[in-house]
């Protein structure tokens, strides 16, 4: 393997790098790796960059079982893993089931495997999420409407999560396996048009780039990053309002906010009482209790609650 001039190899672990420096304070750090480029240029740099600073490097792979050749993939990645000299290379079986698309049941079986694969409690899992990604995601959040938290993507830090390559495009990602000799496993799943993804990857983004002329994946993550900013101010102000658990809400304090600020006290004040899998649906009709007051009754929520205005208060109760 010679990588040492090869601008892809350097792009990856200068964003590896930095993101280690800044981000990793423990002697553990995991990389999942699906096998495709991304995770497996990211664990090469990885093993790169944990070797000079003494940090041992553990490899972690979900394989779902969903497709018949799942765990020999797996076991191919865990094999290249090993080749790359990570210090323990993990194989992890999980069983999809539950609410929702098989996808979306996937993707909550992974992320809960990964976080009990935890090397240690302070270890973070990196993940190979790029630019590209990113702007999928933003772009896909715009088509469907979604509010500023999908809208401002993924967060490079978001413990345990930490993902370095955000700031990168896909084609780096493939140039760097291909410099150090690695053979990426191309998903079936990214091919087909069945896929939302797929569609917007192979059809939707190379229109907006013709008709932009380019430059629209880094624009759309420079979007993401800066609702990042604006929300995470937002919540900011509205976490400094939320009132201790247990406690009520004054209806006019709140009152006084602007819906934006209104919602967000809401939200995490519902959540912190436990309530589970709270709706865009539930806020607003809890939101209804100040906004549009006519006396209406209390509004029943998931995990057997009811939020209740009385006397210019906002409670929270068990439903009997
Ligand atoms: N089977 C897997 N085993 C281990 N890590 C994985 C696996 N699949 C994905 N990952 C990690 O997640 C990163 C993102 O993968 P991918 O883009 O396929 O996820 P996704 O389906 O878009 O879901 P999400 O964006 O919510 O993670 C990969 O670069 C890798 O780090």
């Amino acid at each position: 393997m010679t990588d040492r001039l090869d601008p892809a190899v350097a792009a990856v672990r200068k964003a590896v790098r930095t993101a280690v420096d800044a981000s990793v304070h423990s002697g553990h750090l995991a990389v999942a790796v699906s096998g495709g480029a991304d995770s497996l240029a990211l664990a090469a740099a990885a093993r790169f960059v944990t070797a000079r600073n003494g940090i041992r490097l553990h490899g972690l792979i979900v394989d779902h079982g969903l497709q018949a050749e799942s765990l020999a993939v797996a076991e191919k990645t865990a094999g290249l893993l090993r080749e790359l000299g990570l210090d323990e290379v993990r194989v992890l079986r999980v069983d999809v089931t539950g609410k929702g698309g098989v996808e979306a049941a996937a993707r909550r079986a992974r992320y809960t495997a990964l976080r009990d694969a935890l090397p240690a409690p302070d270890a973070l899992v990196l993940l190979g999420h790029t630019r590209d990604d990113q702007a999928e995601t933003v772009l896909l959040g715009l088509g469907r409407g979604s509010g500023p938290r999908s809208i401002a993507g993924m967060r490079p830090l978001d413990p345990p999560w930490l993902r370095p390559l955000l700031d990168l495009p896909r084609v780096t990602t493939r140039a760097a396996c291909h410099a150090l000799g690695i053979t990426p496993w191309e998903d079936p799943h990214n091919a087909d048009p069945a896929y939302t993804r797929v569609r917007l990857r192979a059809e939707v983004l190379p229109l907006l780039e013709d008709v932009l002329h380019g430059g629209v994946s880094d624009a759309l993550a420079r979007t993401a990053a800066q609702l990042r900013e604006d929300t995470d101010a937002l919540d900011q102000i509205a976490e400094n309002l939320v009132p201790h658990k247990g406690n009520t809400l004054d209806v006019e304090e709140l009152a006084a906010h602007p819906p934006a600020i209104r919602r967000r006290v809401l939200r995490r004040w519902l959540l912190a009482a436990g309530v589970p899998e709270l709706t865009d649906q539930h806020l607003r009709s809890v939101d209804a209790l100040i906004g549009e007051w006519r006396g209406q009754g209390g509004v029943w929520l998931p995990g057997g609650l009811v939020a209740e205005r009385a006397h210019g208060r906002l409670s929270l109760t068990a439903s009997a």
